[in-house]
């Protein structure tokens, strides 16, 4: 994996105003990215969504820096924690609307849409509704939305932790693959998690987080070879160390 620097985050401290108190939920977080897949992991509550949010420009830092090194404006695709999806729209009008948003023509966002859904497999319900769709299948929208702008940068926010296991798992290896397969321009994907095995299987380094205030704990490269599983005895060891570190 290419180590070529594509974001620094330097110095980030956000407080946030709850019943009339001050709290502060990130206290001085820097860390580079790489070319490379991120999991940032820590336990419920302690900044990780504020973190994204923050990467994302959706959200301002009192104090710190990101600052993203490709030589033009990134395109960033977000996943949510919980996503929505318009109820009275087409999944395939559904991924075209960021697209729309940023001023792309509407053939070339209904192709773009189209070829979105294609790469999670939705190819063939352009045309469905948002309730005429599993769980699993939503979650698979949101990605295509997500993918459609053809990011440099994929936050993702939690994306498998509201289904079931099974779906969870496909969901988990069709992103894998996505990203393994270089079909897409991502330079970078940054996936929040609680879930230890997940960001030890998905990825190539797992930056762990303390409760809140989140400051980083660990910064820990994962180099164990894919395709993983759970059963690698490297895979339950290095399981077992960062469930030391986030306990
Ligand atoms: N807009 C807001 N206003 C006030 N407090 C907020 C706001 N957003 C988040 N918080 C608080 O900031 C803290 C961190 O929230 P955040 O959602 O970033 O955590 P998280 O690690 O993603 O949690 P989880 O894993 O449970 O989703 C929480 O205590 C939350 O109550």
């Amino acid at each position: 994996m290419s180590t070529k620097l594509t974001l620094s985050i330097r110095g980030l401290t956000k407080k946030y105003k709850a019943s009339g108190r001050e709290v502060l939920v990130l206290d001085n977080i820097s860390f580079d990215v790489g070319e490379e897949f991120i999991a940032i992991l820590g336990p419920s509550g302690c900044g990780k969504s504020t973190l994204l949010r923050i990467i994302a420009g959706v959200e301002k830092p009192d104090s710190g820096t990101v600052e993203f090194h490709l030589g033009h404006e990134p395109r960033v695709g977000f996943v949510f924690q919980f996503p929505t999806l318009l109820p009275w729209m087409t999944i395939l009008s559904n991924v075209a609307l960021p697209l729309l948003a940023r001023g792309v023509g509407e053939g070339e966002a209904r192709e773009k849409a189209r070829r979105a859904l294609t790469l999670v497999g939705l190819g063939e319900f352009e045309d469905f509704y948002p309730n005429e769709l599993s769980g699993g299948m939503k979650q698979r929208v949101n990605i295509a939305r997500a993918l459609a702008v053809e990011p440099d940068f994929l936050l993702l926010d939690e994306p498998f932790s509201n289904l079931d296991p099974l779906t969870a798992e496909t969901l988990r290896s069709e992103v894998l693959d996505l990203w393994l397969s270089s079909v897409l321009p991502l330079k970078a994907i940054i996936m929040v998690t609680h879930n230890v095995e997940e960001a030890v299987l998905m990825a190539d380094r797992i930056i762990v987080l303390s409760p809140r205030p989140a400051k980083i704990v660990r910064d820990v490269r994962v180099d164990i070879k894919r395709p993983r599983s759970r059963k690698m005895p490297e895979v339950q060891e290095l399981v077992d160390r960062i469930y030391e570190y986030v306990s």
